[in-house]
């Protein structure tokens, strides 16, 4: 049995259809985010299978326990289904110290005060805090309150821990190492984990698996890899960022049967060459990130950005050598009937 299978889940908050027939399965030890756009449905679905929502349609299961089955009246509270939990506002209690906010859950379960000290003590040392014991979380950095937030969840040795947007809070440098380690934790330890996150680098650098929400529906499941290489539609790679999505007409005029197609030409698909009858275009940016240029591009009002090790001077125009073996075509109308709005225009190029 899997530790979490959810069939045809329903849910409508006064009359509007939030949830509508999900489908998911979870492995065993498989790190799954839920990833979409704000209000695709990705919290209510988590508070769902945490038991703080009942859906109005459908069945939860944990492994063999039937959690949710509005049919039956069945519904398991959230303190009967076991499950850890890792909010992004890390939900520590000001009032007691690390050590304290560690046990909680340990002292609700009535563990004896022996196994509780061993038991807390492990935790702190799996997140690296063992020497915080006794400090108060306003004396800690986010990134240390999230770490007693995991050692909370990881205290009661739940199978299944549901992460809420664990890292949004962080700046980059600590969502990096919180990330790695997160992950490390859960290999190590053999967890199921389900995150939420509306941010597509901190579902690439947690995940295994990743599920696209799109108005309350799954619209594409994978790894990572799948999901980045071969976006299901323009939408999704437009929500991904996955590349350079635009008209095919736009570099070859010629070519483009169908006017209105869109093409995902990966970044890593494109390099300046020195052959002239390639496609030209004007530099507009270039910035040195990490350890190489990125380098956007303009051809006929249209931007395509790419990275390389050589600098390139903003104005020069440039001639493009593109791997056509790695595009992939979209049809227009994908897109053009479903809302963007609120994805940055930035994303596109
Ligand atoms: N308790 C509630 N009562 C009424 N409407 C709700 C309730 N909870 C959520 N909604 C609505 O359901 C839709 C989905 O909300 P949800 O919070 O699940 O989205 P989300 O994808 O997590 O978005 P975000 O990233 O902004 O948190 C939204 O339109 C929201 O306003």
């Amino acid at each position: 049995m899997k530790p979490l299978t959810l069939n045809q889940i329903g849910k409508s908050f006064a009359g509007k259809t939030v949830l509508d027939s999900i489908d998911l399965d979870v492995e065993a030890g498989c790190f799954l985010t839920l990833l979409g756009p704000s209000g695709c449905g990705k919290t209510t679905l988590l508070r769902i299978i945490a038991g703080l929502e009942q859906p109005d349609s459908g069945t939860l299961y944990n492994e063999h326990r039937l959690l949710d089955d509005p049919k039956k009246n069945r519904h398991l509270a959230p303190q009967q289904r076991h499950f850890g939990f890792v909010f992004q506002d890390y939900g520590l209690w000001p009032h007691m110290n690390v050590a304290a906010n560690v046990a909680f859950p340990l002292q609700m379960a009535k563990v004896s005060k022996q196994e509780i000290k061993n038991r807390v003590k492990q935790a702190l040392t799996d997140v690296h805090m063992q020497d915080h014991a006794d400090k108060r979380p306003t004396q800690l950095s986010g990134g240390q309150k999230q770490r007693i937030s995991i050692a909370r969840a990881l205290v009661a040795r739940p199978k299944l821990i549901l992460f809420d947007e664990p890292l949004s809070n962080l700046d980059a440098n600590l969502r990096e190492e919180l990330g790695h380690d997160i992950r490390r934790l859960a290999r190590e330890q053999g967890l199921t984990c389900i995150n939420v996150t509306h941010d597509r680098r901190e579902a690439q650098l947690l995940s295994d698996k990743i599920v696209l929400l799109k108005d309350g529906r799954c619209h594409q499941q994978g790894t990572p890899e799948e999901l980045f290489h071969t976006p299901i539609d323009a939408w999704a790679a437009k929500f991904l960022d996955a590349g350079n999505l635009l008209a095919e007409k736009t570099l070859w005029p010629e070519r483009a049967e169908n006017s209105s197609d869109l093409i995902l030409i990966p970044r890593s698909a494109i390099a300046i060459t020195t052959q002239q009858n390639e496609i030209s275009a004007q530099v507009i940016s270039c910035r040195y990130l990490d350890d190489r240029h990125e380098i956007v591009v303009e051809k006929s009002g249209e931007r395509l950005k790419f990275y390389q090790s050589k600098s390139a001077q903003i104005g020069q125009t440039v001639h493009l050598k593109i791997d056509e073996n790695t595009i992939s075509r979209y049809c227009r109308k994908a897109i053009s009937n479903n809302k963007l709005d609120n994805i940055p225009v930035e994303n596109i190029a």
